[in-house]
């Protein structure tokens, strides 16, 4: 199962809890508890009005559950779902309150571009529970334009469209997997967000790959090209799932004392299971 809960708003946290059991009847079970969450807000400093996000979560005290099942979850081994299943899913995750889901990876295959166009269309503009509840509805790029464009051209017909981009900040997936320079991750971070923007996206989430892992003033400069150009939310991942709940917990203060224009975003996590810590670092991030 593949869950994020993500609060609001300046202050807040995110997380991902990743496992290797992805049933439906589980991540149902989940939501049915996970529907019971607190309302208790952390320290808040929303002020302006979101117009892009559904009015229910800019209320400072909502904390926001992201869901990635369609799209980290997938990712599993022996996970993958048909178009069918996915869209069952997207509508109960949508009943039972899930604030985000992310639908998918647009630009991995044409059939996951069609699926999250039609949990856009179907589960993004429908009214899903007795609270008016329209879930946001996410697509993954990687930061280059086929990406972004793909992203953009299914989740925008919903009601509430995200696009989630991400780039890997830490050096040993710039040099062996992107086989880029700092000053290239920089630079595509900075305008693929801006891109996003221009195609009319209001809601962008960032986020540096292997975060846990990336150097720390490099890090705080990847994040606020981002803000700057315009990413809405960042998401700081423990993508290899090895940091402590206090090193993780240091690591959102540092990014939030340390990132101009921080204060202007969400910042939210996305922390995996492997040590099974991903709850203990999610919970430790929300006083920082
Ligand atoms: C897509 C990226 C942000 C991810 O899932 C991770 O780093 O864990």
């Amino acid at each position: 199962m593949s869950m994020s809960i993500v609060s609001h708003t300046f202050s807040s946290f995110s997380s991902s809890i990743t496992t290797s059991t992805n049933t439906t009847n589980q991540i149902i079970s989940y939501l049915q508890l996970s529907k019971a969450r607190p309302r208790k807000s952390f320290s808040i400093i929303c002020s302006n009005s979101l117009n892009y996000i559904p009015n229910h979560i800019q209320d400072p005290n909502h904390i926001r559950i992201l869901d990635t099942t369609l799209r980290d979850g997938e990712q599993a081994p022996g996970a993958s779902m048909t178009a069918k299943q996915k869209l069952d899913i997207a509508h109960q995750l949508a009943k039972l309150g899930v604030d985000i889901i992310e639908a998918g990876f647009p630009a991995s295959n044409k059939a996951d571009l069609e699926t999250v166009k039609l949990i856009a269309r179907e589960v993004g503009n429908a009214t899903a529970n007795d609270d008016g509840h329209i879930p946001v509805i996410s697509g993954l790029a990687r930061c280059n334009m086929n990406d972004v464009d793909k992203a953009w051209e299914a989740v925008k017909y919903a009601k509430f469209p995200r696009i989630h981009i991400f780039i890997a900040t830490s050096d040993i997936h710039m040099k062996y997997k992107l086989k880029m320079s700092k000053e290239e991750v920089v630079e595509k971070a900075r305008t693929m967000v801006a891109h996003a923007r221009s195609l009319g996206c209001n809601d962008i989430q960032f986020s540096p790959e292997d975060a846990g892992r990336s150097d720390r003033e490099f890090l705080y400069e990847v994040l606020g090209e981002a803000v700057k150009a315009g990413a809405t939310t960042l998401c700081i991942p423990d993508t290899v799932g090895y940091n402590w709940p206090r090193e993780f917990g240091q690591l959102i203060a540092d990014i939030k004392a340390n990132t101009c224009g921080v204060e202007n975003v969400i910042i939210s996590t996305h922390c995996h299971n492997d040590l099974g810590l991903a709850t203990a670092n999610t919970l430790e991030v929300q006083d920082k």
